[in-house]
């Protein structure tokens, strides 16, 4: 289990964090999103032991991170901007990963060579980017790492190949409860694969919130009368946000899906239909007065 509490993060002057606090279990993937110089990347370098805070706490297993050879034997970041060892080839580099991580998978990569499809021989720095960002999941899936830190790591790739390292990453998580942290600004990046969302936006948390709760609670209904709104309609229906446009009424209503169906059709709606939710709107509604801010912020 990841645990940050408290943490602050100065540059010199700048603030980069604020008070961060933050949980991530065993086994599941978090989603840390917001716009640029939020204070990602600076959370996820605190997160892997390379900076350290000026206040607050960073456990990873119940242990500090910072000069931890133990956790970080076990932890893997992929960053924004990939290093390789100048003129080494993918083989160089997998050779250099077996005798560092502990829990290097030969056969793992082997293996991975038909997902990646490039040639071990040859030199990372003749590669396009995209395929040396390819590179850096071929080697840190082979690594075993037990959590994986990713910095906007699917930039750069083509859609086939974001769905492929996606699927890798799930098949990892549930099979062996690897631990993912993956940064964005892309909130709709990280819908279809994470448990937990947390938005950062000018080095403070905005909020945060496990998706299975957030898309059980939250439901977007529309509904027609064949008249106005029925008289006793507020009182009874007592929605997040309601929108009427002709006849139709969009409402945004929290609670249990049967039980707010039920409380409508005993007014007799002509039409009832319930709508999907994005979570990009879910995240808007949540934020109620602050929901202007937080769409300038997911885009
Ligand atoms: N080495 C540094 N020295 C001074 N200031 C820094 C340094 N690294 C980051 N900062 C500042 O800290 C703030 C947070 O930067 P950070 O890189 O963590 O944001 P980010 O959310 O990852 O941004 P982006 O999405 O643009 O990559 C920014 O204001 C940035 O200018």
């Amino acid at each position: 289990m990841i645990e940050l509490s408290g943490i602050t993060k100065h540059y010199e002057e700048l603030e980069a964090l604020n008070q961060v606090s933050l949980s991530v279990q065993k086994g599941s993937i978090y989603g840390l999103v917001g716009s640029n110089g939020a204070g990602k990347t600076t959370l996820l370098k605190l997160l892997a032991g390379i900076l350290r805070p000026d206040a607050g706490d960073i456990c990873i297993d119940s242990q500090p991170v910072y000069e931890n050879i133990e956790i970080k034997n076990r932890l893997l970041l992929i960053p924004d901007y990939i290093y390789f060892f100048f003129n080494f080839s993918i083989q160089d580099m997998a050779d250099f990963y077996a005798k560092i991580y502990p829990q290097w998978n030969q056969e793992r990569f082997d293996k991975l060579q038909a997902v990646f499809n490039i040639d071990n021989k040859r030199r990372i720095q003749t590669l396009s980017k995209g395929m040396q960002r390819q590179v850096a999941f071929w080697l840190s899936l082979s690594a075993m790492p037990d959590y994986l830190i990713l910095d906007e790591p699917l930039d750069g790739l083509d859609p086939v190949m974001r769905q492929k390292v996606k699927n890798l990453i799930i098949q990892d998580v549930a099979d062996r409860d690897m631990t993912v942290i993956i940064s964005s600004h892309n909130l709709r990046e990280l819908e279809d694969i994470c448990d937990c969302i947390g938005i950062l936006h000018k080095g403070k948390m905005l909020m945060q919130r496990d998706l299975d709760d957030l898309k059980s609670d939250l439901h977007k209904i529309q509904v027609a009368f064949k008249d106005d709104l029925p008289a006793a309609w507020h009182n009874d229906i007592q929605a997040v946000y309601q929108e009427k446009r002709g006849r139709v009424t969009t409402l945004i209503v929290r609670g249990a899906r049967e039980e707010i169906i039920r409380r409508i059709k005993a007014h007799n709606p002509a039409i009832i239909d319930v709508l999907p939710l994005t979570l990009e709107e879910i995240f808007i509604y949540e934020m109620g007065d602050n929901g202007y801010e937080i769409k300038n912020i997911l885009y």
